[in-house]
């Protein structure tokens, strides 16, 4: 698998051939513009036509070499924290130079830009604040919400825009105006290993307040110190946001990330008939999870509906999950709705979502569906509160899969573990919560307590488990990253009206056909992280030969056309010859 990734990506880089661009700045201006300075690389030739001859040292070097000093520059950081911050002046200086190192070194670099150490940079946003990325639109200047977002993109073409509002952020909550840095990254990865054009991608943050106390008291705070906005003039304040998105980039793909649950769901049924919207924890957690789910009974060789599910943690990221395993039970397995909702049993905050927790607390409208009658857990131990525990769940229907959206840190702990592996023969368990150290339960303990037995994947990255034959097992890293560029860059590259459900499952679908542990089933249940730019390729191709298939692609090519044409649109990181055109960009 690892050498038909490598072919592929191969064959990408033969196909991206170095174009020429007109630019119109001159001197310091292209210097200063990221997507056209080259730094040190400026041919001896532009460094004339551009006016740069006396503002650069004489040598003339390649990407390759710049790429060897930025990298021993960023070897002297000495924290993760550090070598963001470093990584993210480089981004603000040079492009092509930034996502050429990173992706030099991808596997060791994507935990820095992304999760975890993203984390920490934007619970710190304010205080590690240096320059501007992107649009912010804030709540106090809803009114001039248009001029601010045309004064930004006015002359730009965009095929996506990531949002967030900063409610849910990984798995550390509320971070106010920090969702800037969470939009970045993740309109970073669609370049990195999505082949997008980083000037077709636009990040922009939503603030409306926060409810992060520590914020709302930190004098250093760059954002609108104001309690979060709620009820209707948030829904207008996005709803103004979102016509503006249709009015001036009506073939966009509009990414939403990190909302709180209630909006998330709100926002994607109010908007996804009238345009090409996705929501990341949603479905893209969904699509990546259910290619997991796959590649897990591929080894235990059962069927989806052979599966008992505890989802633990009914959230964004739980219930995206949990529609994603349920809708592949319908259509693939041929079972009625009814009976796929009963593989599930949820548990939230109040312990399994029954119908006493139910009646007691409420339940959202997309939990609804899964709610367990009280009758079937007569004669099951109730905690001091009425609530059945994880523990208790498990001891009952013996789970085949365990799925961890929480956040909370060591929420499965070993007696629950040890009581799954009594339960099933290779109990699939999946603690997703990020950053690493909010996850349920390590990998490594997960290993131990099920004595090598457990299919393992995580949210971030974690080191390998060993196996009692004293192999490493690689534990996948299931994050929506290895499916959420291809899924975004297949829409686009097909114009697709919607990113359909369809769409999305056969993106995980190439997803799952693509694990290693097809060819042994002691490998690693997904392609490792280093292999994203492939692996997003083969979804990208995947999603839309669907949406030609569907009739819903607003291209007029085929199927069969479909690979050479994604080739064509991949954005990969080096630098175009520059020809000087007043008439150019800027
Ligand atoms: N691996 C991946 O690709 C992804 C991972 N995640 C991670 O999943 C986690 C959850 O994210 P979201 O669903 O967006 O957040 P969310 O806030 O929508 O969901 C968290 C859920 O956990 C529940 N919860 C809190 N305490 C609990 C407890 N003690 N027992 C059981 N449930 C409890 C909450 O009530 C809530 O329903 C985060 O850590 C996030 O980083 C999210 C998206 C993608
Ligand atoms: C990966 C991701 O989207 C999250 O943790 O929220
Ligand atoms: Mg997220």
């Amino acid at each position: 698998m690892a050498n038909t990734l490598q072919t592929v990506r191969k064959s990408i880089l033969t196909h991206s051939q170095s174009q020429s661009v007109r630019v119109a700045l001159r001197g310091a201006a292209i210097l200063n513009q990221p997507r056209f300075n080259k730094g040190t690389a400026f041919t001896a030739k532009e460094r004339e036509i551009f006016g740069l001859r006396g503002r650069l040292p004489s040598r003339v070097n390649s990407l390759d070499e710049q790429c060897e000093r930025a990298y021993a520059q960023l070897k002297t950081r000495d924290t993760p924290i550090r070598m963001n911050t470093f990584l993210h002046s480089m981004k603000d200086q040079n492009w092509v130079l930034y996502y050429s190192l990173v992706a030099k070194h991808l596997k060791e670099l994507l935990p820095i830009i992304y999760t975890p150490t993203q984390g920490e940079a934007i619970a710190e946003y304010s205080h590690l604040f240096r320059r501007s990325e992107g649009i912010y639109l804030t709540f106090n200047a809803a009114d001039k919400m248009e001029e601010d977002f045309l004064e930004q993109t006015r002359g730009r073409d965009i095929d996506l825009i990531v949002c967030s509002d900063a409610e849910a952020i990984l798995g550390i909550g509320d971070q106010g105006v920090g969702v800037r840095a969470i939009c970045t990254a993740k309109s970073a990865l669609y370049s990195l290993i999505g082949g997008m054009d980083p000037a077709r991608c636009l990040p922009i943050s939503l603030d409306v307040g926060t409810d992060n106390q520590k914020l709302l008291e930190d004098p250093l705070y760059v954002g609108w110190q104001h309690k979060r906005v709620r009820g209707q003039e948030y829904d207008e304040f996005v709803d103004k946001f979102v016509q503006l998105v249709r009015k001036h980039y009506p073939h966009s793909l509009l990414h939403f990330e990190d909302f709180g649950v209630t909006n998330a769901y709100k926002i994607l049924s109010r908007y996804k008939e009238s345009h090409a919207v996705f929501n990341d924890d949603i479905q893209g957690t969904g699509a990546v999870t259910l290619a997991c789910t796959m590649a897990a009974i591929g080894v235990t060789r059962t069927k989806l509906p052979d599966q008992r599910i505890v989802v633990f943690g009914a959230g964004s990221a739980g219930m995206g999950i949990t529609k994603q395993l349920r809708d592949a039970m319908v259509a693939t397995d041929g079972i009625s709705e009814q009976e796929a909702n009963s593989k599930f049993y949820l548990i939230d905050r109040y312990g399994l979502i029954t119908e006493r927790v139910e009646h007691t607390h409420g339940v959202r409208d997309d939990v609804k569906a899964y709610v367990r009658p009280d009758s079937e857990w007569t004669g099951v131990a109730h905690d001091a509160n009425a609530e059945i525990s994880l523990l208790e769940v498990i001891k009952k229907i013996k789970p085949t899969v365990l799925i961890g959206c929480s956040t909370r840190p060591g929420a499965f702990t070993k007696e629950a573990i040890e009581a799954m592996a009594e339960g099933c023969e290779r109990p699939i368990i999946f603690p997703l919560s990020n950053p690493d150290r909010l996850v349920e339960v390590t990998p490594a303990d997960a290993n131990e307590w099920t004595k090598g037995k457990a299919l393992l994947a995580t949210g971030s990255p974690f080191p390998p488990a060993k196996m009692p034959n004293g192999k490493d097992y690689i534990i996948a890293e299931c994050n929506n990253a290895l499916i959420y560029p291809g899924l975004g860059f297949g829409a686009i590259l097909s114009k697709s009206r919607h990113l359909s459900e369809s769409m999305i499952v056969a993106g995980a679908r190439r997803l799952a056909a693509l694990s290693p542990a097809l060819e042994d089933p002691d490998n690693a249940l997904l392609p490792d992280l280093g292999h994203a730019p492939a692996v997003n390729f083969e979804v990208a191709v995947a999603v839309a030969e669907q949406a030609i298939e569907e009739g819903s692609a607003g291209v007029d090519w085929t199927k069969e056309e479909v690979r050479e044409r994604a080739k064509a649109k991949t954005w990969v990181p080096v630098y175009p010859d520059l020809v000087y055109d007043e008439a150019g960009m800027k």
